[in-house]
């Protein structure tokens, strides 16, 4: 066999990586292959971290290729080792952790780093970018200790971490330098109707601003502005924009401009050197998305195996806004130029815009925003410069006498024709994989063929190709199918079936029967299958703390130093002086480092260390207040008739008496209740998940309400006489929301979801279905019990949870 060349890779990410793929695939015995990353992680797909930030995606899901990938396919790895020089006559290269090797070839894929401005400031603690995963993990961090983040560029980079911040519970200010947002994708019409959409969904403004410097001691705490303005902020993100890592290549002597020159074979200016992504400079284009880096390292591949290509000519590219709520994509040219016709369609009310511009009756750019199911289409017109036809301006915009039947484009599609920029899937793929293995749903064809696993912009295109491929058996039900994580194809009321149905008792038995991807599950799916376990089997089901999140494994709040918070239940937020004497000896006698009173009318002991948790429990001799766990927390209570002159009920007595009834029950998520004796609401009953309203004659009942980051009043649910209609309907309430909701998901969130209407045709109206819920509730009471007494009283527990070594703060 002959002897195997020497390839070395610098730069283990997204571009550089793929052209080692597709070596791998092409000559599998031609190269010896070594590969250095400056990060200590395996490749992973940076586009999700926008995902990640958001909450949609785990860290752990975005790995491309885990670290057994690199041992099975014998690549030396050498992750968290930057390389630093390049001898071109030896042949070698060399890091600054005394490493080196020697290459026959050799390629750089070293990336870009985020620009930062270099504003007096600048390096103060809270001022970051958004580039790789730790300042992913540095923002959920800080969101967690801080309120108010500001944004600096209104880029494609920018409104996804401002949305991730918004998600993670930040209020969010972007400062933009120009008038209109994403000016290098967006005309001012598409920009103006994105602002607008951003602003209902949260985000705040900041037009036209120059940051002059960041004030603050250490930490930032402002933004000063040239005009003279300021914002008081406790997080900075910087996404102005990338710089491509050219440090090595200019220290090595390599040709560079604005990224390292290359040819059209990515030749480098030095023999046996190479460049590919972000660091790569073609034809004077620097390209910053993925696809090109594809085409670019396809060509490379074919080069370095020494298999006929084609040059790589340059790519037009599209890009797609990953913010969930908000469609917006633009490809080619954008901008309005006299000598370009144009198509436009522009509906404010609907909130829908399109644009396309042609050269000379040829398509050559577009921007679409509300609706960007033509974006695929579009660009591929784009692509192969496509004549503008009745056809196509039909289908563009949509006018029903000219468009042609729906799926005809895709029909007309070349099997070799790319469906999937991100991750180079072609037509032909797609359909052989749908025959193939009988697939059916969009998350299915996803998950064999990755066609749609990263900015998501092919979803549509990949959805009609289902559709033309499965004819009268597409259903579109199934297509807006979400599957419960990314360890399923299963849905969340697919998998509660399946439980039932097979009568499976385990997480892990679940995970096994149900053929889960990752046999250990990931962090969404653990806790939410043992909560639809407990909740199928309530009178058997053993609870498998394991798979709890922390929180609800030690039974407090983890804190962001590693300590835990207490937080004993004070029925309708009473308490006691006996109650208060107790808390006061214990919080001296731990020292506690702060007793806080919280916005549920309860006490909280801050700063507990872990093994002092169970004996603080026994020594107070209170239940737990439940403050940690998707459970029943609180039920706030104003003083009521007793007291106030307005009162007309007695709500102290009618929250404790909820309280007393349900607590220490789980729910999907948390559950805070409220009870007012009168419409002036001084508990906060229409904020509540359940707001109990005391009027003349009777009580009125509110639901979804939230005063969290985003404010939602709750739903009148229907007006009750007695104490114990009050208690049946908010019983059944909860058992119908423990029943139809998903794990996770907030009574607002449900609520909108499913709507009111049936909500109360359920708990109010018939009361047969009532009898029933409140049985079924009734057999999930039976079992409850205070779990700070459990622990505290069984020396086992005690040793295994809180016993061991502190655990470090978990997302
Ligand atoms: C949050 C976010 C969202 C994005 N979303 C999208 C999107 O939706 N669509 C899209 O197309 N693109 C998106 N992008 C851009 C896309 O991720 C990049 O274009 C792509 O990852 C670039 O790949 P690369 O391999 O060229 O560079 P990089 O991903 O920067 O990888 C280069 C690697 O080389 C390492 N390195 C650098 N120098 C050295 C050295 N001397 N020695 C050893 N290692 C070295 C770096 O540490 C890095 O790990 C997004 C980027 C971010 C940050
Ligand atoms: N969905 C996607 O495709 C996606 C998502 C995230 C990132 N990315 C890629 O990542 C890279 C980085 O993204 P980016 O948004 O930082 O880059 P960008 O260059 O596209 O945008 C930077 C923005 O910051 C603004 N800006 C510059 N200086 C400023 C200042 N002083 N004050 C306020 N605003 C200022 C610019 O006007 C511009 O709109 C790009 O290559 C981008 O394509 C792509
Ligand atoms: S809600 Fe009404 S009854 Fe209760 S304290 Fe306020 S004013 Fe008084
Ligand atoms: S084009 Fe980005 S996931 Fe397919």
């Amino acid at each position: 066999m002959a002897k195997r060349k020497k390839l070395v890779l610098v730069g283990n990410g997204m571009a550089g990586v793929h052209v080692v793929e597709h070596i791998l695939k092409l000559a599998p015995d031609a190269y010896e292959i070594t590969i250095f990353g400056k990060e200590p992680h395996p490749n992973y797909n940076r586009i999700l971290l926008s995902s990640v930030l958001a909450g949609d995606t785990d860290m752990k899901e975005i790995v491309l290729n885990d670290w057994d990938w690199y041992k099975q396919n014998n690549i030396q790895l050498h992750a968290g080792h930057e390389v630093t020089g390049i001898d071109p006559d030896e042949r070698k290269v060399y890091t600054d952790s005394g490493l080196s090797a020697s290459y026959d070839e050799l390629i750089l894929a070293t990336g870009s780093e985020a620009f930062m401005l270099p504003l007096p400031g600048a390096d103060k603690e809270g001022v970051i970018a958004f580039r790789d995963m730790e300042d992913c993990e540095a923002m959920i961090d800080a969101s967690k200790k801080y309120r108010k983040a500001a944004v600096i560029g209104g880029g494609l980079l920018g409104l996804e971490a401002a949305r991730g911040l918004l998600n993670l519970g930040m209020e969010v200010d972007v400062v933009h330098i120009f008038d209109h947002l994403m000016e290098r994708q967006l005309d001012p019409p598409a920009s103006r109707m994105l602002k607008r959409e951003l602003e209902k969904q949260g985000m705040r403004f900041w037009m036209e601003k120059q940051t002059e410097r960041i004030v603050g001691r250490s930490r930032a705490s402002g933004l000063r502005f040239k005009d003279g303005s300021s914002l008081e902020v406790d997080l900075v993100v910087m996404a102005v924009g990338i710089k491509p890592r050219m440090q090595l290549a200019k220290a090595s002597g390599l040709q560079i401009n604005r990224g390292i020159v290359v040819d059209d074979f990515m030749a480098t200016s030095l023999p046996h050197v190479y460049a590919v992504g972000e660091c790569a400079e073609h034809r004077g284009t620097v390209y910053g998305l993925v696809a090109p880096h594809r085409e670019q390292g396809a060509v490379l591949a074919k080069r370095l195996c020494e298999v006929e290509t084609d040059p790589y000519t340059g790519s037009v590219v599209s890009t797609q806004l990953k913010v969930s709520g908000v469609d917006v994509f633009s490809a080619g040219v954008f901008r309005d130029e006299p000598e370009l016709q144009s198509i436009k369609v522009q509906d404010e009310w609907r909130g829908i815009y399109k644009k396309v511009l042609l050269r000379e009756n040829r398509i050559v750019g577009g921007v679409l925003f509300g609706d960007v199911s033509s974006g695929p289409a579009l660009l591929r017109w784009i692509r192969n410069q496509e004549e503008m036809t009745e056809t196509i301006h039909g289908e563009l915009a949509g006018t029903p006498s000219t468009a042609a039947a729906p799926g005809a484009s895709v029909q007309a599609m070349a099997d070799s024709e790319q469906v999937c920029d991100c991750n180079g899937v072609c037509k032909g793929e797609i359909v052989e994989a749908i025959r193939e293995k009988g697939l059916t749903s969009l998350s299915e064809v996803t998950k064999w063929t990755k066609a749609g696993a990263s900015c998501g912009g092919c979803k549509p295109l990949v959805g009609q190709i289902l559709q033309l491929e499965q004819g009268d058996a597409y259903d579109p039900a199934e297509q807006q199918k979400t599957p419960m994580c990314s360890c399923t194809t299963l849905s969340r009321d697919e998998v509660v079936e399946a439980i039932r149905e097979k009568g499976l008792t385990m997480v892990k038995e679940v995970m096994n029967v149900l053929g889960w991807e990752q046999p250990e599950g990931c962090p969404s799916c653990r806790p939410a299958l043992n909560y639809y376990l407990g909740l199928i089997w309530p009178e058997k089901y053993e609870d498998e703390r394991e798979s709890r999140i922390v929180n609800e494994q030690r039974h407090a709040n983890i804190q962001n130093d590693g300590t835990y918070s207490v937080v004993p239940r004070m029925y309708g937020g009473v308490t006691s002086p006996a109650e208060l004497r107790r808390i006061a000896e214990v919080a001296e006698k731990y020292q506690v480092r702060m007793v806080k009173v919280t916005g549920g009318q309860r006490l909280d002991l801050l700063g507990v260390k872990k093994d002092d948790l169970p004996k603080i429990w026994d020594e107070l001799g209170m239940p737990s207040g439940h403050a940690y766990a998707k459970a029943v927390r609180t039920v706030k209570t104003c003083v009521g008739a007793d007291f106030c002159r307005f009162g007309t009920q007695d709500s102290i007595q009618m929250g404790i008496d909820i309280e007393k009834k349900y607590e220490n029950l789980y729910t999907p998520h948390k559950v805070k209740m409220a009870v007012s004796a009168c419409p002036r609401n001084c508990a906060e009953s229409g904020i509540k998940d359940l707001g109990v309203v005391g009027v003349e004659g009777g009580w009125e009942l509110y639901i979804g309400g939230n005063g969290g980051t985003h404010l939602r009043s709750a739903d009148f649910l229907c007006k009750v006489e007695s104490q114990q209609e009050v208690l049946d309907i908010t019983g059944a309430y909860l058992q119908f929301y423990r029943e139809t909701a998903n794990y996770g998901e907030r009574t607002s969130h449900w609520v909108e979801r499913i709507g009111v209407e049936p909500i109360k045709q359920a708990v109010v109206d018939d009361e047969n279905n009532r009898r029933h819920l409140l049985e079924r509730l009734d057999k999930t009471l039976q079992r409850r019990e205070d779990p700070w007494k459990a622990d505290a009283e069984s020396s086992d527990v005690r040793q295994v949870w809180y016993e061991e070594k502190q655990v470090s703060v978990q997302s």
